[in-house]
């Protein structure tokens, strides 16, 4: 639904279109334009609900969480001159965070993700309301969100309750850079502060938008480093002499897993100049090696199913209770609950951290002499007789090696410890906020090992040429291109440095998806 405007930035428009996982992950990072439509047959749907709960209210009196108590408290009856205030104290006694804030871009992805859900027409919300979220993209207004405290289930209450607070002048915000409160932001913004209506706090906090949010930062990193893995498996086989049999279209015809016939393809493409007589050191390599399509390959055909799921999810009304405006009736249901979203963060960090296992299973055998068929040890460039002092990449690959146990043990699924809670209403939940955030911190682990995977297959490529054993025309149009722009970051490691700052900006690429890989998408098949 991204559509370009004047400005060739992105245009979203809520409330026309279906959103995508892309416009979730440009609009977080400012690369696109947040837009309210104005089509008449969306503003008056908007309208309707809201006409429809002042009605039910006035003729009826008694609507859950508008003139009742939340959750458990249901049975409590709220009498009409306290109804006013009901939903301010929702948002107010949420307001109990903890843990680190979510980055500003992250904070913007949890706002789209909440607009989107509250413009499918189900939540009985104002126009005004949708109008003033909207507003906060236009001024670089992001609420500050603490990210723990969601049971995943009754939604992400806690981190979405700062949403609401931001909206009426509560807590604080980030506003182009600097931490204001939220009262201020909005007057220099030349904003009004939201007088909350009957049922808005519990439509802006009853859903599953924070692990929602986080989930589509999530997809577009793992769809990026699923293609670096490949590219990565690429150089680690040039260096290591391996075997581009491995990686041959007719093996992966005859098993064919659609993403893993892809990642084959890509990296059979990539050692395709090396030679009717080149020999590779091995009949067979190592599984590191031989099985990357079939590791990188349960990601790549997972990938589609998680973005349906999660776009599903973005695209839902995951409120409670639910506005049905053309039947004129409201629906008491469930559909804060995250167990969909739960499923595919725990899912896609186990298949995630085992990209971190198999670099490091590559990284093992690059730096080893026992393995490395002719390379140094630890892969210095030094010369022989300052080979005693110098140790190149002994401590990358410990740290390695590390990051990739804590992204294996940060695999513990999430959905399966539901908690009873809130008095036994909230009995079994998602989790899915956790398994969010595991999943983004194994995201992390695991560009941390790519960083490292790629200083080292860089210097490999180096030592070979510098060796001989491998000429340049040998390397081919993409991985030529891809080993020159590695070089403008990571100079030829002779004498032992610090490395700590070669890492730190590689991992910074990786984030930025700062190198074209592939033309065709590993994850899903189109053209990228
Ligand atoms: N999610 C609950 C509402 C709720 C809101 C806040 C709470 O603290 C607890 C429950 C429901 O829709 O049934």
């Amino acid at each position: 639904m991204t559509n370009k405007n004047n400005n060739s930035i992105l245009d979203v428009e809520f409330g026309r279109q279906k959103l995508t996982i892309e416009d979730v992950v440009n609009l977080a990072e400012g690369r696109a334009k947040a837009i309210l439509s104005t089509d008449p047959d969306f503003r008056a749907r908007i309208q309707k609900g809201v006409d429809f709960l002042d009605r039910e209210l006035r003729e009826h009196g008694h609507i859950y969480g508008v003139t009742t108590g939340y959750g458990d408290s249901v049975l409590r009856r709220v009498p009409p001159e306290l109804v006013g205030e009901l939903p301010l104290h929702l948002s107010r006694f949420h307001g109990c965070g903890l843990g680190d804030e979510l980055s500003q871009p992250a904070s913007r992805a949890v706002l789209a993700v909440r607009l989107a859900s509250l413009c499918s027409g189900y939540s009985g919300v104002s126009p005004e309301l949708l109008e003033l979220l909207t507003a906060f993209f236009d001024h670089d207004i992001t609420p500050i969100i603490p990210e723990e405290g969601s049971v995943g289930a009754s939604g992400d209450l806690t981190p979405l309750s700062y949403i609401a607070a931001a909206l009426v002048g509560e807590r604080d915000v980030m506003m182009r850079g600097e931490r204001l409160s939220s009262a201020i932001a909005l007057e220099k913004a030349g904003l009004k502060p939201l007088t909350l209506r009957p049922k808005e706090a519990l439509a802006i906090m009853n859903g599953t938008s924070v692990m929602t949010a986080l989930m589509c930062q999530a997809f577009a990193r793992a769809d990026y480093l699923c293609k670096l893995t490949a590219r990565i498996t690429s150089l680690a086989t040039l260096a290591l002499h391996g075997n581009p049999a491995h990686f041959d279209a007719r093996l992966f015809a005859a098993k064919p897993h659609p993403g893993q016939a892809q990642v084959a393809a890509n990296i059979a493409r990539d050692l395709a100049d090396l030679g009717a007589t080149y020999q590779p050191a091995r009949l067979q390599d190592r599984y590191s090696i031989r099985c990357a399509p079939h590791v990188i390959g349960v990601l790549a055909d997972m990938m589609p199913t998680f973005r349906t799921t999660l776009e599903t999810e973005l695209n839902s009304a995951n409120d409670n209770p639910l506005i049905d405006i053309d039947e004129e009736t409201i629906l008491h249901g469930g559909h804060f609950y995250g167990g969909h979203v739960a499923f595919v963060a725990d899912g896609m960090k186990t298949l995630i951290a085992n990209l971190a296992d198999l670099m490091d299973r590559q990284l093992a055998l690059l730096v080893d002499t026992k393995f490395n068929h002719g390379l140094p040890s630890n892969l210095s460039g030094s010369t022989p007789e300052r080979a005693s002092i110098n140790h190149g990449l002994k401590a990358v690959q410990i740290g390695a090696s590390a990051w990739t146990a804590e992204a294996l043990k940060n695999t513990m699924p999430a959905s399966v410890f539901s908690r009873s809670t809130e008095c036994h209403n909230q009995d079994k939940v998602s989790m899915g906020t956790i398994a969010a955030r595991d999943c983004l911190r194994v995201l992390q682990l695991t560009e941390q090992v790519a960083s490292a995977l790629l200083i080292a297959v860089r210097q490999a490529i180096v030592l070979r040429l510098h060796q001989g054993s491998i000429s340049p025309d040998q390397l081919g149009e993409d991985v030529t291109g891809f080993l020159a722009a590695l070089g403008d970051d990571i100079a030829f490691i002779d004498e032992d440095r610090p490395l700590e700052g070669t890492l730190r900006t590689l991992i910074d690429r990786i984030q930025a998806r700062h190198w074209p890989l592939y033309v065709t998408n590993t994850t899903d098949g189109t053209a990228s």
